[in-house]
């Protein structure tokens, strides 16, 4: 009792000194919100055509066997400050709201017991050692908790160099991502993939290149099945 009055106190002090803001508008957040304010949270878009076309595209391949995502991107959507938030303003408790509200929404098509091992888009090494952190691996660490299962960014890599697929067509994203990505040389670690059923976690999917690309290395690795959770799912 004495306890949780002390906490509630602590918290109203750091957050007198280190106001906690929306993640998309930085308005100051009540006591209730978490992350984004009430007024982002229902504005941003939930589901559109773009997810259809997506799932139509990622289970195209025979291994995934399902896209979990709670919102629709577009550079004119509050979706957009969101990821940027978590991409590059370092703001790590998007990646906990995002499945937050998955969870909450019924986005999550995996249940508990489905996964065995989460595995982030791995990014590229001067990307990383700029951001600080992995956008991807932040989403799969609040999903870890979740399902109860590790999230490992040993097993994915990718080329230092490696272009970004921002500013890429389609056919150049195809090829780009194809040749961006490569598995660990550390072959009993391999070995451990075999009959795993995989989550593979991103903050976007466009075209589906990313994940298809490392949908085809899982699948040299024996996986038995591949899922697919995002952040978002992006209108192109
Ligand atoms: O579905 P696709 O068409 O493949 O595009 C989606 C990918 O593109 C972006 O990453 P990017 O390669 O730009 O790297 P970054 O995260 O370092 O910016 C995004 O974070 C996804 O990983």
């Amino acid at each position: 009792m004495i306890w949780a009055k002390t906490k509630r106190i602590g918290a109203f002090l750091t957050d007198l000194i280190f106001p906690r803001t929306c993640a998309i508008c930085r308005v100051r957040l009540a006591e209730r919100e978490h992350c984004v304010c009430m007024e982002c949270a229902t504005k941003l878009p939930r589901h559109a055509p773009a997810f259809v076309h997506a799932e139509e595209r990622l289970l195209g391949s025979p291994l995934i066997r399902s896209l979990s995502s709670p919102f629709i991107y577009q550079h004119t959507n509050p979706t957009y400050d969101l990821i940027i938030a978590l991409k590059y303003r370092g703001y790590g408790e998007v990646a906990d709201f995002v499945v937050r509200t998955a969870l909450t929404e019924g986005q999550l098509v995996p249940q508990p017991g489905d996964i065995d091992l989460i595995l982030p888009v791995p990014i590229e090494g001067t990307r990383l050692e700029a951001r600080g952190y992995n956008q991807a691996a932040l989403l799969g660490e609040a999903l870890a908790r979740h399902y109860a299962v590790p999230c490992s960014e040993g097993y994915l890599l990718r080329h230092r160099g490696s272009h970004s697929q921002t500013a890429l067509n389609r056919d150049a994203r195809r090829e780009n991502a194809q040749a961006a990505f490569y598995l660990t040389d550390k072959t009993e670690r391999l070995q451990g993939l075999r009959g795993k059923r995989i989550l593979l976690v991103d903050d976007l999917v466009t075209t589906g290149s990313t994940l298809l690309a490392l949908t085809d290395l899982l699948e040299q690795c024996g996986v038995s099945e591949v899922h697919v959770f995002v952040a978002a799912v992006a209108v192109r």
